[in-house]
């Protein structure tokens, strides 16, 4: 495998994914203005124009709570975008891996989600998301749909960033305690999607194809993941912040999170031997690159 296509050009995926890449593997990342997913023709003629052994479908949108005053702005890009590239993938004959969420599930069961698990989005974001799921299996049976969550890294907007900024000039920060999930280090996906890429491109077994949880090990609240983020500031010389527990009704916004979005990463374990790391040790050395990088 020397040449991998991936959506987006400043995403925490994509960037983590240039930064992993073997030497030997060309990263061929692909964004706007001239890739666009709300275009099939530019989805279409960008991916024509580029020789790959595999795509990585990255991009989306991404705003949780924008999407619930533009949905169909989030279904557009999230659904029949994911659609486009699903076409084109099957058509160039490439392996397709594409990233979802775990925002496609309501968040009502007791336990981590399986794959089989049914869904029910939340919110406009996870549905447009789930709309993507369901073009990918659609449009090209040579694809892995990877359900990751909690998503931050060194690279663009994420919830350690807002934590480490929000701890500059306060004391205290209030953070939800009753939403569970599993904080996942872009460059943990990064390197578990290039190990996918390269069976994937090697191994028509129709096992590895499908739907498969991605998370880091472990679960978190978005209280515990803050802590984790100011000890591990702190441990690093920045003035100590603490934490207020606080109940999702207490901190309200456009739209409604799951409160169990655990994910259950046995399937990707079973059949791929892949189990990305703690999320406490991949949390900790993320701060402290952001650290030593001020
Ligand atoms: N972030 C998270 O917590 C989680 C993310 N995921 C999924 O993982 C994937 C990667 O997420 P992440 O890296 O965090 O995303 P980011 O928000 O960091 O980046 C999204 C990327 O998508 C691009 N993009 C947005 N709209 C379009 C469009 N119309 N055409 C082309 N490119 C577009 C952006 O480009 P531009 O720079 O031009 O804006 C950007 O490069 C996504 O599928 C996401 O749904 C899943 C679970 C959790
Ligand atoms: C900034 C902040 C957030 N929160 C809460 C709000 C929310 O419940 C939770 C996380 O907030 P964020 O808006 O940072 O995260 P959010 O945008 O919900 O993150 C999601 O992004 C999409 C793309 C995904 O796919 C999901 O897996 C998930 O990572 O923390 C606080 O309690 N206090 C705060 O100061």
């Amino acid at each position: 495998m020397k040449r991998i296509a991936v959506t987006g050009l400043t995403g925490q995926v994509v960037s983590a994914l240039i930064e992993r890449a073997p030497k030997g593997v060309e990263m061929l990342a692909l964004g706007r203005p001239r890739f666009d997913l709300a275009s099939r023709d530019a989805v279409l003629a960008s991916l024509r124009s580029v020789r790959c052994d595999a795509i990585v479908n990255a991009a989306a949108y991404t705003q949780v709570d924008k999407a619930e005053s533009e949905p169909d702005v989030a279904m557009r890009i999230n659904g029949a975008g994911a659609g486009f590239v699903a076409e084109t993938a099957a058509e160039l004959g490439v392996p397709l891996l594409h990233l979802s969420t775990d925002y496609v599930f309501d968040g009502t069961l007791q336990r981590p989600y399986r794959e089989e698990d049914e869904t029910g989005p939340a919110g406009a974001y996870g549905r447009s998301k789930l709309e993507g799921e369901k073009q990918i299996a659609a449009r090209c049976a040579n694809s892995v749909i990877l359900r990751t969550a909690w998503v931050y890294s060194p690279f663009g907007a994420n919830f350690v960033k807002t934590m480490l900024r929000l701890g500059e000039d306060r004391d205290e920060v209030g953070v939800v305690a009753d939403q569970l999930g599993n904080p996942t280090n872009a460059l943990d996906i990064a390197d578990a999607l290039l190990a996918i890429a390269q069976r994937l491109v090697g191994d028509p077994n129709p096992g590895l194809r499908g739907v498969f949880h991605m998370t880091g090990e472990g679960e978190a609240s978005w209280a515990d993941m803050a802590e984790a983020i100011f000890a591990a500031a702190a441990a690093r010389g920045r003035k100590p912040v603490r934490v207020r527990r606080i109940a999702t009704s207490d901190y309200p916004t456009p739209a409604r999170r799951p409160a169990n979005s655990r994910l259950d990463n046995a399937k990707l374990k079973a059949h791929y031997r892949i189990a990305l790391p703690p999320w406490r040790d991949s949390l900790d050395s993320c701060v402290g690159r952001l650290i030593e990088a001020k």
